[in-house]
């Protein structure tokens, strides 16, 4: 029997309404992660550090005061909010999830709680909306991260010791509070609100404050979406109460990392993966070659697999201080964007879980608009015989390459074997699947 909690989750199973609809058929959505970070990239004091650039300021361990002052350095004169949303849509992004404030409390949007924010910098336009007003008119839904911890802020605690910690981390909260109810106001386009930084002590003995705030958004946006990063409950469970229901409208948890194919658990909740293109680096740090860069080839893999499991994906771009990306970005979008141009109507967008057996050729996706089964293929066999594995009482009727019928023999007790066109492409491609 569940343990009674006041601040746990507000409701159990996936939101059927249509911003929800919207979320989860858009499927493929970019991250992008833009501030004072951006403009150091990496390196201080001709050292270059090699973890996450927008941690910079934590590993180099430099002084706010002197972390603080890039404020008045961030001018990007070459960036052009048209062009990027241009650039997402070509790439087949449905949504965007942009950080308006991250760990360094510099805020993107010009906040009447704080100086430290775009309005005190050189570039002094409101560059939220710009960034905002481009990408609703390209079409694509607009997300706002923002990380509840906060280097910067004098009243953020990592822990509440004492009367004076608990005092002063209730006046951040209330400055968070505060901005976030900004931020809805001043964007209304805004869809939802993806948190971070809430793995700390303070927040954790705070679950009222998460829950707080969820519901404070909501009464603005009674649909506004919310991620389960947010959430700690009544004794500090984060993502999943104490009663193992998931908080928040989706499981945020897969940060550079994928559930496993045969997880048949995360396909009963709504998900989201967000992912790095190096192995580690959010903000835009000078040197890529000190990690792993993925391929547009992982990438995709990536992506399907998550919509396989019926989860979303968040690709990230950490843009230069000067508002360019830099061109592995450039490069990657324009090979997925080539790829989902042919494929995403099929297998990403609408995509959700299929219920077949696993197998290591690739992924099935559901598309849940056309009721239609395809197959995926990154793995091609050496043998050339895709197998296929259904479920008692199924049986395969036809599989469409591309405009062909591909041959097929059945061996009852291994499922089903299908030959291979010669001339398959040299790229990731799908099969559509009728079963009776
Ligand atoms: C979405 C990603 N989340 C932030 C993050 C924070 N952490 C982290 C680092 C040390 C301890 C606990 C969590 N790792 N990544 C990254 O900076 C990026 O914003």
């Amino acid at each position: 029997d569940s343990i009674t909690l006041k601040y746990g989750a507000q409701y159990i199973g996936k939101r059927q309404d249509a911003e929800m609809k919207k979320f989860r058929a858009n499927r493929l959505g970019q991250f992008i992660h833009w501030g004072l970070y951006s403009i150091p990239g990496g390196e201080w004091n001709g050292t270059t550090y090699l973890g996450a650039a927008e941690w910079l300021a934590n590993f180099a361990k430099i002084p706010n005061a002197t972390w603080d002052s890039l404020q008045y350095q961030f001018n990007p004169n070459k960036f052009n909010a048209v062009q990027w949303a241009k650039m997402a849509k070509a790439s087949g992004f449905k949504y965007v999830t942009i950080t308006t404030k991250h760990h360094e409390g510099f805020c993107l949007w010009p906040s009447e709680f704080t100086e430290f924010d775009i309005e005190n910098t050189p570039y002094k336009k409101d560059l939220l909306k710009e960034f905002v007003d481009a990408y609703t008119e390209a079409g694509i839904d607009v997300y706002f991260y923002y990380s509840i911890l906060d280097w910067h802020h004098k009243d953020w605690r990592y822990d509440i010791k004492n009367q004076a910690d608990s005092l002063a981390f209730s006046k951040y909260f209330e400055f968070a509070k505060n901005q976030l109810l900004e931020l809805q106001q001043k964007y209304p386009e805004v869809k939802g609100f993806w948190f971070d930084g809430t793995w700390d002590a303070s927040w954790k003995k705070n679950g009222k404050y998460s829950y707080d705030i969820q519901k404070a958004l909501k009464e603005v946006n009674p649909n506004v979406i919310v991620n389960s990063r947010l959430r700690a409950d009544d004794f500090g469970s984060r993502h999943f109460d104490s009663n193992g229901n998931l908080m928040g409208d989706y499981q945020s948890g897969y940060e550079r990392y994928l559930p496993a194919k045969n997880d048949t658990l995360i396909t009963k909740i709504d998900w989201e993966a967000c992912m790095t293109i190096p192995v580690n680096q959010w903000g835009y740090h000078k040197d890529w070659s000190l990690s792993h860069v993925k391929s547009a080839n992982e990438i995709l893999e990536l992506i399907v697999k998550t919509v396989s499991l019926g989860g979303n994906f968040l690709l990230n771009y950490g843009p230069k201080g000067d508002g360019t990306f830099r061109n592995e970005e450039l490069e990657i979008s324009n090979s997925i964007g080539n790829w989902m141009s042919k494929y995403a109507d099929k297998v990403i967008y609408y995509g959700d879980y299929a219920n077949l057996k696993p197998q290591d050729w690739g992924y099935y996706v559901k598309n849940t608009n056309s009721g239609k089964f395809y197959g995926v293929v990154f793995n091609l066999p050496l043998s050339k015989l895709l197998k296929i594995e259904l479920p008692n009482g199924k049986k395969l009727k036809v599989v469409n390459f591309e405009t062909e019928k591909l041959e097929y023999h059945h061996h009852d007790k291994m499922g089903y074997f299908i030959s291979l066109p010669e001339n398959t492409p040299n790229e990731p491609f799908i099969f559509e699947i009728l079963m009776e």
